[in-house]
C-alpha cells in the first residue's frame, strides 16, 4: 500500500478527492480535443465515490467538456468544476456564468498572434482562450516568445494568464483551483483532502491544501502525476509522486479498497 494513504484511515468517509483532468486523468496528447481519459477512469472514480465524501474534478477545461472527454457522466455524485471553478457540473446540470467581453477581445487578439506564428494554435473555450505551442518547431521557445504578448492582451482584456504545459491560458480573474478546493472543503465538511495535479495551474490548490491542513484538523495529501513535462514545483511540493495517469489510477484503486 502507498504509505501516505494510511493517513486517511478512519476518515475516508470525510475525505474530499479532487483531481485535475489533463495529465492526471487523461494522458497528454498533441490535440486538446482528443485528450480522452485513460480507460477505466469512470469505473475507478465510481469505486472511490462509494467510499469518500466527494469526488471532484477541478480543471481548466470547460466542465462539460471534461465530463465528455472523461466519459464521466455516470459517476455517482461526481462534481466537476470547470474553468478553474467558474463553472460547476453536477448530475448532468451545468451552472455557468454569462460570457465575458474580455474573453471576446482576447479571442480576436490571440487569433492574430497565432496566425503569425507557425505551429501555434488557439483553443477557444468560450469562457477563456488558450494559446498552444506544442506543435511549434520549438515549443518552449515559442511559449517564451509569446508570453509578453499574452500578458499585454490579458492586461488589455482584464484577464489573467495561466501558463501550463506548452500553453498560455487567458482567463477571468477571481477564480483558481485553491479557491475551488476551499469551497469544496467548506461545502462537504471534509476533514481530509487528496489532491492530484501535474501543472502550474494546480499550485494554488496545493497551497490551499497545505494551509487548510495547518489551520484545521485536516489531513492533506498532494499527489503529483509525474511525466516528463510535469511541473517541477508541483513534483517538489507533492507527498506522493506517481507515474502519470496510470499511476493516478492505481493509487485511486488502492484508495477504493482501503480498510
Ligand atoms: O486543469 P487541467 O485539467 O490540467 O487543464 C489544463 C489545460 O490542459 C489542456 O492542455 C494540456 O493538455 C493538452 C491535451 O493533452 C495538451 O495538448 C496541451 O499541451 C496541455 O497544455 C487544455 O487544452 C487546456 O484547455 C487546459 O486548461
Amino acid at each position: 500500500m502507498t504509505p501516505e494513504l494510511g493517513r486517511l484511515s478512519g476518515r475516508l468517509d470525510r475525505t474530499l478527492v479532487a483531481l485535475d483532468f489533463d495529465g492526471v486523468l487523461s494522458p497528454i496528447v498533441p490535440d486538446p480535443g482528443r485528450a480522452v481519459a485513460l480507460a477505466g477512469t469512470a469505473d475507478v472514480l465510481t469505486a472511490v465515490a462509494a467510499r469518500v465524501a466527494r469526488v471532484a474534478v477541478v480543471t481548466g477545461r470547460p466542465a462539460a467538456e471534461a465530463v465528455r472527454l472523461g466519459s464521466l457522466q455516470d459517476v455517482p455524485g461526481l462534481l466537476v468544476l470547470g474553468h478553474y471553478g467558474l463553472q460547476r457540473w453536477s448530475a448532468g446540470t451545468l451552472n455557468t456564468p454569462d460570457s465575458d467581453d474580455g474573453v471576446d477581445l482576447a479571442r480576436r487578439r490571440v487569433t492574430e498572434l497565432a496566425a503569425a506564428r507557425p505551429g501555434v494554435t488557439v483553443e477557444d473555450k468560450q469562457h477563456s482562450v488558450a494559446l498552444h505551442t506544442r506543435s511549434a518547431s520549438d515549443p518552449a521557445a515559442a511559449l517564451d516568445e509569446l508570453r509578453p504578448h499574452a500578458d499585454a492582451v490579458a492586461a488589455e482584456a482584464g484577464l489573467q494568464v495561466t501558463p501550463g504545459r506548452f500553453v498560455l491560458e487567458l482567463r477571468p480573474v477571481g477564480v483558481d483551483k485553491g479557491l475551488a478546493i476551499r469551497s469544496l472543503v467548506a461545502e462537504t465538511g471534509a476533514t481530509a483532502v487528496l489532491y492530484a495535479g501535474d501543472d502550474l495551474g494546480d499550485l494554488p490548490a496545493v497551497v490551499a491544501v497545505r494551509e487548510l491542513a495547518s489551520s484545521e484538523d485536516l489531513v492533506g495529501i498532494v499527489v503529483c502525476s509525474d511525466a516528463e513535462e510535469a511541473s517541477a514545483e508541483l513534483r517538489n511540493a507533492a507527498d506522493v509522486v506517481v507515474p502519470g495517469p496510470p499511476g493516478v489510477q492505481a493509487l485511486l484503486r488502492e484508495l477504493a479498497t482501503l480498510d
